[in-house]
Protein backbone atom coordinates (compact mmCIF):
# COMPACT_ATOMS: atom_id res chain seq x y z
CA UNK A 1 0.00 0.00 0.00
CA UNK A 2 1.28 3.23 -1.01
CA UNK A 3 1.73 6.13 1.44
CA UNK A 4 0.40 9.30 0.76
CA UNK A 5 2.04 11.86 1.33
CA UNK A 6 0.18 14.72 3.33
CA UNK A 7 0.52 18.28 2.57
CA UNK A 8 -1.85 19.80 4.65
CA UNK A 9 -3.31 19.06 8.59
CA UNK A 10 -5.74 20.74 9.99
CA UNK A 11 -4.88 19.66 13.53
CA UNK A 12 -7.84 19.98 16.04
CA UNK A 13 -8.91 23.36 15.13
CA UNK A 14 -10.86 25.49 16.86
CA UNK A 15 -12.00 28.89 16.56
CA UNK A 16 -14.84 31.28 18.77
CA UNK A 17 -15.75 34.36 17.57
CA UNK A 18 -17.22 35.91 21.00
CA UNK A 19 -19.73 33.03 22.07
CA UNK A 20 -20.45 31.59 18.77
CA UNK A 21 -18.25 28.52 18.06
CA UNK A 22 -17.01 29.14 14.43
CA UNK A 23 -15.05 25.98 14.57
CA UNK A 24 -14.95 23.27 17.12
CA UNK A 25 -11.85 20.25 17.08
CA UNK A 26 -11.33 20.72 13.62
CA UNK A 27 -9.03 18.27 12.41
CA UNK A 28 -8.63 17.18 8.52
CA UNK A 29 -6.30 15.94 6.11
CA UNK A 30 -5.30 16.97 2.65
CA UNK A 31 -2.78 14.36 1.06
CA UNK A 32 -0.62 15.85 -2.21
CA UNK A 33 -2.46 15.67 -5.47
CA UNK A 34 -5.74 15.52 -4.27
CA UNK A 35 -9.01 17.70 -4.92
CA UNK A 36 -10.56 17.95 -1.09
CA UNK A 37 -13.92 19.33 -0.95
CA UNK A 38 -15.47 21.00 1.96
CA UNK A 39 -19.30 21.14 1.80
CA UNK A 40 -21.73 22.47 4.28
CA UNK A 41 -24.77 24.50 5.55
CA UNK A 42 -24.02 28.11 5.63
CA UNK A 43 -22.44 29.34 8.70
CA UNK A 44 -20.80 26.20 9.00
CA UNK A 45 -17.26 27.88 9.21
CA UNK A 46 -15.97 27.05 5.84
CA UNK A 47 -14.28 30.28 5.33
CA UNK A 48 -13.76 30.41 8.57
CA UNK A 49 -11.26 27.50 8.08
CA UNK A 50 -9.93 28.30 4.70
CA UNK A 51 -9.31 31.85 6.54
CA UNK A 52 -6.99 29.93 9.65
CA UNK A 53 -5.17 28.08 6.81
CA UNK A 54 -4.07 31.09 5.07
CA UNK A 55 -3.04 32.81 8.04
CA UNK A 56 -5.70 35.88 7.85
CA UNK A 57 -7.59 34.35 11.02
CA UNK A 58 -5.23 32.82 14.07
CA UNK A 59 -6.92 29.61 15.80
CA UNK A 60 -7.71 29.85 19.12
CA UNK A 61 -6.45 26.00 19.65
CA UNK A 62 -4.77 23.71 17.25
CA UNK A 63 -2.74 23.75 14.48
CA UNK A 64 -2.42 23.70 10.49
CA UNK A 65 0.64 21.89 8.96
CA UNK A 66 1.59 22.62 5.84
CA UNK A 67 3.80 20.38 3.98
CA UNK A 68 5.62 19.68 7.26
CA UNK A 69 5.63 23.38 8.52
CA UNK A 70 3.57 24.31 11.50
CA UNK A 71 1.86 27.93 10.43
CA UNK A 72 1.44 29.26 14.06
CA UNK A 73 3.70 32.51 13.52
CA UNK A 74 3.44 32.95 9.68
CA UNK A 75 1.83 36.14 7.73
CA UNK A 76 -0.70 35.39 5.25
CA UNK A 77 2.23 36.55 3.04
CA UNK A 78 4.71 34.28 4.40
CA UNK A 79 2.34 30.95 3.96
CA UNK A 80 1.64 32.61 0.55
CA UNK A 81 5.28 32.27 -0.28
CA UNK A 82 5.78 28.84 0.79
CA UNK A 83 3.18 27.89 -1.47
CA UNK A 84 -0.34 28.58 -0.49
CA UNK A 85 -2.42 30.40 -3.03
CA UNK A 86 -6.19 31.14 -2.97
CA UNK A 87 -8.78 32.37 -4.82
CA UNK A 88 -11.22 34.28 -3.54
CA UNK A 89 -15.28 34.74 -3.30
CA UNK A 90 -14.63 37.83 -4.29
CA UNK A 91 -11.93 38.73 -6.40
CA UNK A 92 -9.29 40.87 -5.44
CA UNK A 93 -8.11 42.01 -8.68
CA UNK A 94 -6.07 45.29 -9.37
CA UNK A 95 -9.44 46.86 -11.58
CA UNK A 96 -7.38 49.39 -12.99
CA UNK A 97 -4.52 47.69 -14.61
CA UNK A 98 -5.06 45.18 -17.87
CA UNK A 99 -5.11 41.50 -17.01
CA UNK A 100 -1.29 41.00 -17.81
CA UNK A 101 -0.28 43.21 -15.29
CA UNK A 102 -2.29 41.66 -12.73
CA UNK A 103 -1.13 38.46 -13.44
CA UNK A 104 2.50 39.17 -13.61
CA UNK A 105 2.80 40.55 -10.26
CA UNK A 106 1.72 38.14 -8.23
CA UNK A 107 4.63 36.00 -9.96
CA UNK A 108 6.79 39.05 -8.96
CA UNK A 109 5.44 38.78 -5.80
CA UNK A 110 6.16 34.94 -5.28
CA UNK A 111 9.64 35.57 -6.72
CA UNK A 112 11.11 38.64 -4.62
CA UNK A 113 8.81 38.43 -1.78
CA UNK A 114 7.12 41.51 -1.97
CA UNK A 115 4.70 43.01 -4.08
CA UNK A 116 6.47 45.29 -6.50
CA UNK A 117 3.14 46.84 -7.54
CA UNK A 118 4.94 50.31 -7.45
CA UNK A 119 7.49 48.42 -10.00
CA UNK A 120 5.69 46.93 -11.97
CA UNK A 121 6.58 49.36 -14.96
CA UNK A 122 10.08 49.38 -14.51
CA UNK A 123 10.10 45.10 -14.98
CA UNK A 124 7.65 44.72 -17.41
CA UNK A 125 10.29 44.07 -19.62
CA UNK A 126 11.28 40.94 -17.64
CA UNK A 127 10.34 38.65 -20.63
CA UNK A 128 10.46 35.27 -19.03
CA UNK A 129 6.99 36.56 -16.15
CA UNK A 130 5.63 38.16 -19.35
CA UNK A 131 5.40 35.06 -21.02
CA UNK A 132 4.64 33.06 -17.92
CA UNK A 133 1.32 35.39 -17.66
CA UNK A 134 0.39 35.11 -21.28
CA UNK A 135 0.76 31.26 -20.93
CA UNK A 136 -1.36 31.71 -17.77
CA UNK A 137 -3.89 33.51 -19.68
CA UNK A 138 -4.24 31.37 -22.28
CA UNK A 139 -4.88 28.66 -19.86
CA UNK A 140 -8.06 30.80 -18.42
CA UNK A 141 -9.09 31.37 -21.96
CA UNK A 142 -8.41 35.73 -21.24
CA UNK A 143 -5.47 35.69 -23.53
CA UNK A 144 -7.23 37.79 -26.52
CA UNK A 145 -7.80 39.92 -23.19
CA UNK A 146 -5.03 40.58 -22.09
CA UNK A 147 -4.48 44.34 -22.42
CA UNK A 148 -7.96 44.87 -21.49
CA UNK A 149 -8.74 46.69 -18.00
CA UNK A 150 -9.32 43.84 -15.08
CA UNK A 151 -12.00 46.43 -13.42
CA UNK A 152 -13.78 45.54 -17.16
CA UNK A 153 -14.60 41.77 -16.89
CA UNK A 154 -17.52 39.77 -16.37
CA UNK A 155 -18.21 38.77 -12.24
CA UNK A 156 -16.93 34.71 -14.12
CA UNK A 157 -14.12 35.95 -16.18
CA UNK A 158 -12.87 38.07 -12.95
CA UNK A 159 -12.75 34.39 -11.19
CA UNK A 160 -10.85 32.98 -14.06
CA UNK A 161 -8.42 36.35 -13.85
CA UNK A 162 -8.16 35.48 -10.47
CA UNK A 163 -6.93 32.11 -11.34
CA UNK A 164 -4.32 32.72 -13.45
CA UNK A 165 -2.99 34.82 -10.94
CA UNK A 166 -2.54 32.22 -8.31
CA UNK A 167 -1.60 29.76 -11.05
CA UNK A 168 1.17 31.85 -11.87
CA UNK A 169 2.57 31.53 -8.61
CA UNK A 170 3.10 27.42 -9.11
CA UNK A 171 1.37 26.96 -5.91
CA UNK A 172 1.88 23.72 -3.98
CA UNK A 173 -1.67 24.03 -2.63
CA UNK A 174 -4.12 25.79 -4.52
CA UNK A 175 -7.48 27.08 -2.16
CA UNK A 176 -10.46 27.57 -3.99
CA UNK A 177 -13.30 29.82 -2.51
CA UNK A 178 -16.51 28.79 -4.04
CA UNK A 179 -14.93 29.61 -7.69
CA UNK A 180 -18.75 29.15 -9.55
CA UNK A 181 -20.22 31.46 -7.23
CA UNK A 182 -22.62 33.35 -9.39
CA UNK A 183 -21.54 31.83 -12.63
CA UNK A 184 -24.01 31.28 -15.22
CA UNK A 185 -24.15 26.96 -15.92
CA UNK A 186 -21.96 27.52 -19.12
CA UNK A 187 -19.03 29.65 -16.96
CA UNK A 188 -19.70 26.85 -14.21
CA UNK A 189 -19.04 23.99 -16.92
CA UNK A 190 -16.04 26.18 -18.03
CA UNK A 191 -14.59 26.03 -15.02
CA UNK A 192 -14.95 22.77 -14.09
CA UNK A 193 -13.56 22.00 -17.18
CA UNK A 194 -10.19 24.40 -16.44
CA UNK A 195 -9.98 22.94 -12.84
CA UNK A 196 -10.04 19.37 -14.34
CA UNK A 197 -7.48 20.27 -16.61
CA UNK A 198 -5.43 21.99 -13.62
CA UNK A 199 -6.52 18.60 -11.45
CA UNK A 200 -4.56 16.87 -14.37
CA UNK A 201 -1.06 18.49 -13.45
CA UNK A 202 -1.51 17.13 -10.12
CA UNK A 203 -2.04 20.14 -8.10
CA UNK A 204 -3.58 19.89 -4.51
CA UNK A 205 -6.78 21.91 -4.33
CA UNK A 206 -8.74 22.54 -1.42
CA UNK A 207 -12.29 23.75 -2.49
CA UNK A 208 -15.16 25.13 -0.40
CA UNK A 209 -18.30 24.75 -3.07
CA UNK A 210 -22.30 24.74 -2.31
CA UNK A 211 -22.80 23.98 -6.05
CA UNK A 212 -23.10 20.02 -5.77
CA UNK A 213 -22.52 19.51 -9.30
CA UNK A 214 -18.70 21.29 -9.12
CA UNK A 215 -18.24 19.56 -5.92
CA UNK A 216 -19.01 15.93 -7.69
CA UNK A 217 -17.27 16.59 -10.40
CA UNK A 218 -13.81 17.40 -8.99
CA UNK A 219 -13.65 15.94 -5.59
CA UNK A 220 -11.87 12.65 -4.81
CA UNK A 221 -12.49 13.32 -1.00
CA UNK A 222 -15.19 15.13 0.76
CA UNK A 223 -14.99 16.65 4.37
CA UNK A 224 -18.40 18.12 5.59
CA UNK A 225 -19.01 20.70 7.72
CA UNK A 226 -22.35 21.47 10.10
CA UNK A 227 -22.00 24.05 12.92
CA UNK A 228 -18.54 24.34 12.91
CA UNK A 229 -17.33 20.29 13.38
CA UNK A 230 -16.71 17.88 10.58
CA UNK A 231 -19.91 15.79 10.55
CA UNK A 232 -18.68 13.35 8.18
CA UNK A 233 -15.72 12.40 5.44
CA UNK A 234 -14.90 10.31 3.08
CA UNK A 235 -15.22 9.27 -1.40
CA UNK A 236 -18.14 11.21 -2.90
CA UNK A 237 -19.54 7.88 -2.68
CA UNK A 238 -18.97 7.53 0.94
CA UNK A 239 -20.40 11.14 1.44
CA UNK A 240 -23.34 11.11 -0.90
CA UNK A 241 -24.53 7.48 1.22
CA UNK A 242 -24.25 9.06 4.42
CA UNK A 243 -27.52 9.92 5.92
CA UNK A 244 -26.39 12.76 8.41
CA UNK A 245 -25.06 14.20 5.47
CA UNK A 246 -28.38 14.17 3.23
CA UNK A 247 -29.71 15.42 6.43
CA UNK A 248 -27.43 18.28 7.35
CA UNK A 249 -26.77 19.60 3.74
CA UNK A 250 -27.59 17.77 0.78
CA UNK A 251 -30.95 17.34 1.05
CA UNK A 252 -30.93 21.28 2.02
CA UNK A 253 -28.69 22.23 -1.20
CA UNK A 254 -31.05 19.43 -3.12
CA UNK A 255 -33.86 21.79 -2.69
N1 LIG B 1 -15.20 37.86 11.79
C1 LIG B 1 -16.27 37.30 12.35
N2 LIG B 1 -16.82 37.78 13.47
C2 LIG B 1 -17.90 37.19 14.03
N3 LIG B 1 -18.51 36.11 13.54
C3 LIG B 1 -18.02 35.59 12.40
C4 LIG B 1 -16.88 36.15 11.74
N4 LIG B 1 -16.62 35.40 10.64
C5 LIG B 1 -17.55 34.43 10.60
N5 LIG B 1 -18.38 34.52 11.65
C6 LIG B 1 -19.49 33.63 11.97
O1 LIG B 1 -18.92 32.32 12.07
C7 LIG B 1 -19.83 31.36 11.50
C8 LIG B 1 -19.11 30.62 10.36
O2 LIG B 1 -18.96 31.55 9.28
P1 LIG B 1 -18.29 31.13 7.90
O3 LIG B 1 -18.32 32.35 7.01
O4 LIG B 1 -16.97 30.50 8.16
O5 LIG B 1 -19.29 30.03 7.37
P2 LIG B 1 -19.42 29.42 5.89
O6 LIG B 1 -19.61 27.96 6.07
O7 LIG B 1 -18.27 29.86 5.06
O8 LIG B 1 -20.76 30.11 5.39
P3 LIG B 1 -21.24 30.47 3.90
O9 LIG B 1 -21.49 29.18 3.21
O10 LIG B 1 -22.51 31.23 4.16
O11 LIG B 1 -20.16 31.31 3.27
C9 LIG B 1 -21.04 32.12 11.04
O12 LIG B 1 -22.02 32.04 12.06
C10 LIG B 1 -20.55 33.54 10.89
O13 LIG B 1 -21.59 34.48 11.10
Amino acid sequence: MSIQNIVLHVADVSKRFGGLHALTDVDLQVAEGEVHAIIGPNGAGKSTLLNVCIGRIRPDHGHVIFDGETLDRHEPHEINQLGVSRVFQTPEIFSDLSLLDNVMIPAFARRDGAFRFNAIRAVAGEGDIREAAEYHLQDVGLFERRLDEAGSLSRGDKRRLELAMCLIQKPKLLLLDEPTAGMSRHDTNMTIELLKRIKARGMTKVIIEHDMHVVFSLADRISVLAQGKVIAGGSPEEVRGNPRVREAYLGEAQE
